[in-house]
């Protein structure tokens, strides 16, 4: 990879990390082909998806191939890990790496691009220190080996929050007010950055007193407030809570309390309707002893607690009373897809395991980096749909809505429309797989309606998050564009563009080099 001078100014101090510098550098995206074909294997292993940042920064104009529409104008901004070794330490867990935000910018045809670390406490005091020194999804201690007051502190450190890191990697939403937030679970990694520069603006400092060191990294973002939940460790629940926009201060709509087990189950997101909030209690429990201690269970933070039973709440976006909580077969599920009221029920659709929490496990850096693709570790996945009575009924169904093959039994990291957010809707857009693999290697358009989907595939690439976007002024659910990030085994990045109703390519913008799989994205409309 060519690299640039910097115009950006005073480059940060310089350092090592997987054999590359770290450093700034503008200039025009061109594809870094490696010319010789590797051994499949050893191309997994190295994959960019999986293989931290190139540089700290990077910015510039990129080439593009095919047409882009003259009605996309606005950023695309995703936010994910990106770094997981400092110094000498390797995180574990794909979860674990420092935020990398990407930013790709459409004008009238033409695009340009960008991507930058989120300066988050911890990733400056990882790359100061040469290792971490706050608590990751699966890092818990965070000294070194030491006396039994090192031991102590930690403990503390971790029950108070200061050692809990604020590494804000999970997703990256507008407000609706002008500013741009980067989240992770932990209420401390809330951060703002600027949409453009992708600056680290500071820490979002809520105004209120709704203590709490938990948060969901998902929250639904509606025209006018922010809905989000906040779980309640020593009283078994969630706190529901909204924030108007141009407002920092959260707002309590009700609680809901967990009916099974010692804690509140892990909720990754979560759905609303266009009158009720949806809450899901799945047999993934936080583990008092994980999140408060130095201590891990088999399952990270969690405890994977069957007999404890599934549930399903759903409180009014109004009264913030709960108007159902029934028991549901077992599952498990980090993605909710989409809510909605039908009739005398609330049906609710989601990403879902077959009841097995392995999914996390199977994220583990040592496993997405052995070389054998063949092994299909990527647990099956299936589009599943609950239906919530609100008559009073004690029990609620979950189904399967599709037949799994169509998208090769993977279905993570959904979009559909906005606009249909809490309503009756028909398209889901997805990673899907193509098996065998160990990490989802497809993008698929699935039809609720008609039960069927489209896929798109290319041999060693891995495409994150398939992000909707409306053309403005459509009316069909599915007139505008997917973007999403591809990293390709040759080292290779591109945005992807597919027009959403065919689901056929109509562009790739072409990044200077594959960058590490992100999470979450967002568009923000020019002029808005
Ligand atoms: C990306 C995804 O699906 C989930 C990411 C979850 C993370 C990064 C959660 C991290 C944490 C907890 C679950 C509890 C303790 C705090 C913290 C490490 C942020
Ligand atoms: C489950 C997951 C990430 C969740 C983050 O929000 C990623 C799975 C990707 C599989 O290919
Ligand atoms: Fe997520």
């Amino acid at each position: 990879m060519a690299t640039y001078p910097s115009t950006l100014g005073a480059a940060p101090k310089s350092f090592f990390l997987s054999n590359s510098l770290f450093n700034i550098s503008l200039g025009t995206a061109t594809p870094s082909r490696i010319s010789s074909v590797k051994a499949a294997g050893e191309c997994w292993t190295k994959h960019p998806a999986w293989t931290n940042v190139r540089q700290e920064r990077w910015e510039g104009h990129l080439a593009v191939e095919g047409h882009l529409p003259t009605w996309l104008n606005g950023t695309y901004l995703r936010n994910g890990p990106g770094l997981w070794e400092v110094g000498d330490h390797s995180s574990h867990h794909i979860f674990d790496g420092y935020a990398t935000l990407v930013r790709i910018s459409f004008r009238r045809g033409c695009a340009t691009g960008a991507h930058r670390q989120v300066e988050s406490d911890a990733y400056k005091a990882a790359r100061a220190h040469g290792r971490p020194l706050h608590r990751e999804f699966s890092q818990l201690c965070p000294s070194e080996p030491g006396t039994l007051l090192d031991r102590v502190r930690d403990v503390v450190g971790l029950a108070s929050g200061t050692l809990l890191t604020d590494n804000a990697n999970v997703s990256v939403l507008p407000l609706g007010d002008g500013r741009v937030l980067c989240l992770t679970e932990a209420t401390k990694g809330s951060v703002l950055i600027d949409p453009e520069t992708l600056d680290t603006i500071g820490k979002f400092r809520y105004a209120d007193r709704l203590w709490g060191l938990l948060q969901s990294a998902h929250p639904v973002v509606t025209g006018n407030e922010l809905l989000t939940l906040l779980p309640d460790m020593f009283r078994r629940g969630h706190r529901v809570v909204r924030m108007a926009a141009g407002s920092n201060e959260r707002k309590m709509v009700g609680r809901v309390h967990c009916r099974g087990g010692q804690a509140p189950g892990w909720v990754h997101s979560f759905a609303v309707t266009e009158k009720y909030i949806v809450v899901p209690e799945m047999p993934l429990r936080y583990s008092l002893a994980g999140v408060l201690k130095s201590q891990m269970t088999p399952w990270y933070l969690f405890d994977w607690l069957p007999e404890s039973g599934s549930y399903m709440h759903a409180i009014c976006r109004f009264t913030g009373k709960t108007v159902a909580s029934v028991e549901v077969p077992p599952f498990m599920a980090l993605h909710f897809i989409n809510a909605y009221e039908q009739g005398d029920a609330i049906i609710a659709d989601c990403c879902e395991y077959y009841a097995d929490p392995s999914v996390i496990k199977a994220l583990a850096l040592r496993r997405l980096r052995s070389p054998g693709m063949n092994n299909d570790a990527f647990p099956d996945v299936r589009v599943a749909r609950f239906s919530i009575p609100l008559d009073g009924t004690l029990m609620g169904e979950l189904e399967t809505v599709l037949d799994p093959e169509v998208h090769g039994r993977g279905v993570e990291m959904p979009s559909i429309n906005p606009a249909y957010q809490g309503k009756e809707y028909r398209y889901v857009y997805a990673c899907s797989a193509r098996r065998p693999c160990n990490f989802l290697n497809c993008l698929t358009k699935i039809d609720l309606g008609e039960k069927e989907a489209k896929n798109w595939h290319e041999l060693g690439s891995v495409p994150s998050e398939p992000f909707f976007v409306a053309r403005p002024g459509g009316s069909d659910e599915d007139d505008g564009v997917v973007i999403s990030i591809v990293s390709t085994m040759e080292g290779d990045g591109y945005a992807l563009l597919l027009d959403a109703m065919t689901f056929q390519e109509i562009a790739r913008v072409r990044l200077p080099y594959g960058l590490p799989y992100g999470f979450h994205g967002c568009w923000i409309p020019e002029n808005v």
